[in-house]
């Protein structure tokens, strides 16, 4: 692609109009009466308004932004078309950046996943912040196990229908991660991502790049409890068979406010599939 030639008056005033809170496609239209063409006008705005803040994130200090699966669309359709499935959009928030998926799964999907996942549970990990290994640790008291990416027919379907509704493609992410939470159990408020300044993340971030957003798929409908929280805006995601919160964080920094716990199951269980999304394929 060409790159359309930016004078530094025109930046100027782009950064200007995007400081002023005008919004992208109100700018595109002032260029066009100026006698842009659509398309180098949004590429023109894109680009000054990314360096823009890119440029303001390396001053102070923080990872720059990088894409992310979901496109946002405020007031759009509640059912999306997700290939062999239609999914609803329950809920939609900006920041944190969280989507309600309604009947993601079918109900027999979610009991399958979790009698394929039930002989092979262990007692779940966090990451070794020294070498990016497995670690015990008491924030984390669900049981767990991973998949490989299309670990049989059904798995590979999910994944597909996953890769359609949220427009990323079904190798930049992990294989499904099932958890089984029993009376009790939780996860304590955590980052997905990997943080960059641990030494322990380097072999991480080598396959695949950063994680970018998670899909918790909820595979049961727990008595009372087990909610997904995030706790900077104190808002919570009902664990229901067969729907998914999904939530992306542009940078590996709290900032996204992506920070989220799954609540104690206070009464019966709790199953979950896991889907982390990475920014390149994840080989
Ligand atoms: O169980 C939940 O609701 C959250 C799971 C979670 O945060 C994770 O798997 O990273
Ligand atoms: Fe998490």
């Amino acid at each position: 692609m060409t790159q359309v030639r930016i004078t530094p008056e025109l930046e100027r005033w782009i950064v200007d109009q995007a400081m002023a809170g005008r919004e992208p496609d109100v700018v595109v239209r002032s260029m066009r009466d100026a006698g842009w063409s659509e398309a180098d006008a949004m590429e023109a705005v894109d680009r000054v308004v990314r360096d823009h803040l890119d440029q303001n994130a390396r001053e102070t200090g923080l990872p720059p932004a990088v894409r992310v699966p979901a496109p946002i669309v405020a007031n759009g359709a509640s059912v999306l078309d997700a290939g062999d499935r239609k999914v609803c959009v329950l809920a939609n928030m900006l920041l944190p950046r969280v989507v309600l998926f309604g009947g993601l799964l079918s109900e027999q999907e979610c009991d399958a996943l979790i009698e394929v996942a039930r002989p092979r549970m262990s007692r779940s990990t966090t990451v070794d912040p020294g070498n990016g290994g497995d670690l015990v640790h008491e924030a984390r008291t669900s049981r767990g196990t991973f998949f490989p990416r299309a670990f049989d027919a059904m798995f590979a379907a999910i994944e597909a229908r996953i890769a359609r509704l949220l427009e990323w493609p079904a190798d930049h992410g992990e294989g499904l991660q099932i958890l089984h939470y029993g009376p009790g159990a939780e996860y304590k408020p955590h980052y997905d991502y990997f943080d960059p300044a641990l030494p322990g993340s380097e072999p991480l971030l080598r396959r695949g790049g950063q994680r970018v957003a998670s899909l918790v798929m909820y595979l049961n409908t727990p008595e009372c409890g087990g909610a997904t929280t995030f706790p900077d805006v104190r808002f919570e995601a009902a664990a229901i068979k067969g729907n998914a919160v999904f939530f992306s964080y542009d940078r590996p920094h709290p900032m996204t406010r992506s920070l989220h716990g799954g609540a104690p199951v206070v009464a019966g269980e709790k199953w979950v599939a896991t889907k982390w999304l990475r920014e390149r394929a994840h080989l």
